[in-house]
């Protein structure tokens, strides 16, 4: 097996060879409008005449990432990996599955998840920067859309939200066209894009979607996680080709990372570098254009007639050992296959010349990379978040409506069981349970939009990780939006429950009632957002949300009046944290106050007033008005939706000091491995 270093070759001759070597990918072209990719005739990637200067340089230096194994200890998934990616260039990464590519990814624009340990220096021109909330963009491997918005409305509203205010509403309409039909989704525009239950766009065309909402604003440094998974294969070289070329659209160097499972002969040569990847390790990494000979000299020449990247592939994946024994590795153990490129690759040239590259682009100091992106500012964000959301609440069945018509249902039923109550002593009990079944049941209902909560905010951190828009843009126009549909159900069921069962008689006690109903609704969103925000998932969510609200009806003082309950917990202070015992009271003065009750009893008609029942049977405390307790009901509103932004703004604080703690040096990493058959070679 031959090295790709020869070792008689001086060490300048090789110098001269590798600078020949690393240039010929990267043969300059200016490039006048040329929609095609950046291949000149012998099929060799070129670049572009493009500026570096604003452009992004991301290095990254004996980068480790390990996960905790439980009571086996950590295992790496990334073992020392060396790159660089620069402006104007496309990286890919390739690799089998399993071995690392999303991770790599995610180090890189610094979204590991919080059970990793993550070791080594990434820098980014030169300096030790946080990405992530608008300094790249990053298409992940999952779509996350708005599944009831069309083509057309997710990249229009993506755009109304990212794109400045200086650009008017035209031209960031033309911008979203011109990205819409560069993606190929013009006959797809009025298309909802679908999801569970409701079929839409294909897959590919999900991902032409994402891929659409993250280049609008061209950003600088650009991660891709399998942008063509789904697609044809000329698709897959279009989109690869129109991202290739996103440089071209303003002369800026971009830089665009993207990993890759099945590139055809034509996508590949699209790529300027290569990384290969193999259990986490550095198969190669250089310029795509020499990774052929690199095999080839290593003594895995790439068949005639074959594609290079499916021939690369099927020499390191050990996942089907047997058959690729049998069949297609010519008798190599696949693991030895990979031993001998990892080792001859470490001991190569081309990866001196990366770490060559990799040091000199960390001694130029080209400043750090600003954090904030321009788009459009607070108020125009706020207008479309909630436009947005307005349109998917009304769009969503399980959002509103099919809640609307739940909740008819219940209130026809709770006229039925309470119709025409009357006023006999027996009609106190009644009034009662039917007041606290409305401020407990009807509300507590409100955690069947739950699953769309947590959609929401699968999309919010989507889009607030790329740096779409802020967190309090978000708050507002959920906020906003959920206004009119709760007005309507406080409105049209609440006028059910309260009319046909003959409550006390006037608008402004009606109002009163719808008011309560309505707070108590906001209210319980708001807990079930802050639930979405800590617990992302439906079970978990649904029974935590159920359960807070569980205990705070039990001591909201009308299953155990007031002053029977426990003193500490109960009493102290969860009676006065329990947004229930304020509807409770209130929805009781608001009945009882100026009613009067009738008892026929043998010894003749006894009357009691309704200020007497509130006192002695409901124990409220009358020194307050009903006002007030609408009033607190209404704080608590405010409180919940501040709480909610606390929470987020927090997890985003909290989030990259947990991670800056948990990266320790890479010889403790090392150590703490166990699996010597994911032991990397050093
Ligand atoms: N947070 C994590 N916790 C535990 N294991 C993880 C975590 N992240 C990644 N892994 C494991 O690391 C390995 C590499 O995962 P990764 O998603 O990076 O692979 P990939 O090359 O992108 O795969 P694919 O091409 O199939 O998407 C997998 O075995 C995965 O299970």
């Amino acid at each position: 097996m031959t090295s790709v270093v020869d070792p008689n070759t001086s060490d300048h001759e090789t110098n001269l060879t590798l600078a020949t070597l690393f240039s010929t990918s990267l043969e300059v072209e200016t490039v006048h409008g040329n929609p095609r990719p950046s291949t000149n005739a012998g099929g060799r990637v070129v670049r572009t005449a493009v500026s570096e200067e604003d452009g992004v340089f991301l290095t990254w230096e004996d980068l480790w990432v390990t996960v905790s194994n439980g009571k086996n200890g950590s295992r790496s998934i990334l073992g020392g990996v060396t790159g660089y990616a620069r402006p104007g260039e496309l990286l890919a990464i390739m690799g089998p599955s399993g071995c690392g590519k999303s991770t790599l990814l995610d180090a890189l624009a610094g979204r590991l998840g919080s059970n990793t340990r993550q070791s080594g220096d990434i820098l980014i021109n030169g300096h030790k920067q946080a990405l992530a909330f608008g300094t790249s963009a990053y298409v992940t491997q999952d779509d996350i859309l708005m599944t009831t918005l069309t083509v057309g409305e997710a990249v229009y509203y993506s755009a109304q939200l990212q794109l400045p205010d200086f650009m008017s509403m035209s031209e960031k309409k033309e911008r979203a066209d011109m990205i819409i039909r560069e993606m190929g989704l013009q006959d797809s525009v009025n298309t909802r894009i679908g999801g569970w239950g409701t079929k839409g766009i294909s897959g590919g065309q999900k991902r032409r979607v994402s891929i659409c909402i993250e280049i609008l604003t061209r950003p600088k440094l650009l991660f891709l996680d399998e942008p063509t998974s789904g697609l044809d294969s000329a698709a897959s070289y279009y989109v690869m080709s129109r991202i290739a070329s996103l440089d071209r659209m303003d002369g800026i160097g971009r830089t665009i990372i993207a990993s890759i499972h099945q590139p055809s002969s034509e996508v590949f040569q699209l790529f300027h570098n290569l990384c290969l990847l193999s259990s986490g390790r550095t198969v190669y990494f250089g310029p795509a254009s020499q990774a052929n000979e690199f095999f080839a000299s290593n003594g895995f020449p790439c068949p005639s007639f074959q594609n290079p990247s499916d021939h690369f592939l099927k020499t390191i994946n050990k996942d089907f050992e047997k058959d690729i024994e049998q069949g297609l590795g010519g008798g190599i153990p696949t693991e030895e296959a990979i031993d001998s490129l990892t080792k001859s690759y470490k001991a190569s040239a081309i990866c001196q010349e990366v770490q060559r590259q990799v040091a000199e682009i960390c001694k130029q100091d080209r400043g750090a990379l600003e954090n904030k992106r321009s788009h459009a500012g607070f108020v125009t964000q706020c207008l479309v978040l909630t436009r947005r959301s307005l349109v998917n609440m009304y769009r969503d069945l399980g959002y509103y409506w099919l809640r609307l018509a739940i909740y008819v249902a219940l209130s026809l039923g709770l006229a039925t069981v309470f119709y025409d109550v009357g006023f006999t002593y027996g009609s106190i009990q009644a009034r009662g349970a039917l007041l606290a079944f409305v401020a407990s049941f009807l509300t507590f209902m409100t955690i069947g939009g739950f699953p769309s909560f947590v959609e929401d905010m699968k999309v919010f951190e989507r889009e607030r990780l790329n740096g779409h828009y802020g967190t309090s843009a978000f708050v507002i126009g959920n906020t906003f939006s959920a206004v009119p549909y709760l007005l309507l159900i406080s409105l049209i069921p609440g006028s059910i429950a309260y009319f046909l069962p003959g409550l006390q008689k006037g608008a402004e006690h009606f109002l009163y009632f719808a008011s309560v109903l309505f707070a108590c609704m906001m209210l319980v969103e708001s807990l079930m957002m802050i639930v979405a925000s800590v617990v992302p998932n439906f079970l978990m969510g649904i029974i935590t949300g159920a359960g807070i609200q569980g205990l705070m009806i039990l001591g909201g003082g009308f299953f155990r009046l007031p002053n029977d309950l426990p003193k500490p917990v109960w009493r102290y202070p969860l009676y006065y944290i329990a947004f229930h015992k304020y509807a409770y009271q209130g929805l009781f003065k608001n009945e009882f106050e100026g009613l009067t009750f009738l008892n026929n009893q043998s010894e003749g008609p006894k009357t009691i007033s309704g200020d007497q029942i509130l006192r002695d049977n409901w124990q409220v405390e009358m020194d307050t008005s009903k006002w007030v307790d609408l009033a607190v009901l209404l704080g608590m509103v405010v409180l919940y939706r501040v709480l909610f932004l606390g929470f987020i703004k927090t997890k985003e604080k909290v989030k990259p000091i947990v991670r800056a703690f948990l990266s320790v040096s890479p010889k403790k990493n090392i150590q703490v491995m166990v699996n010597p058959s994911a032991t990397p070679l050093n």
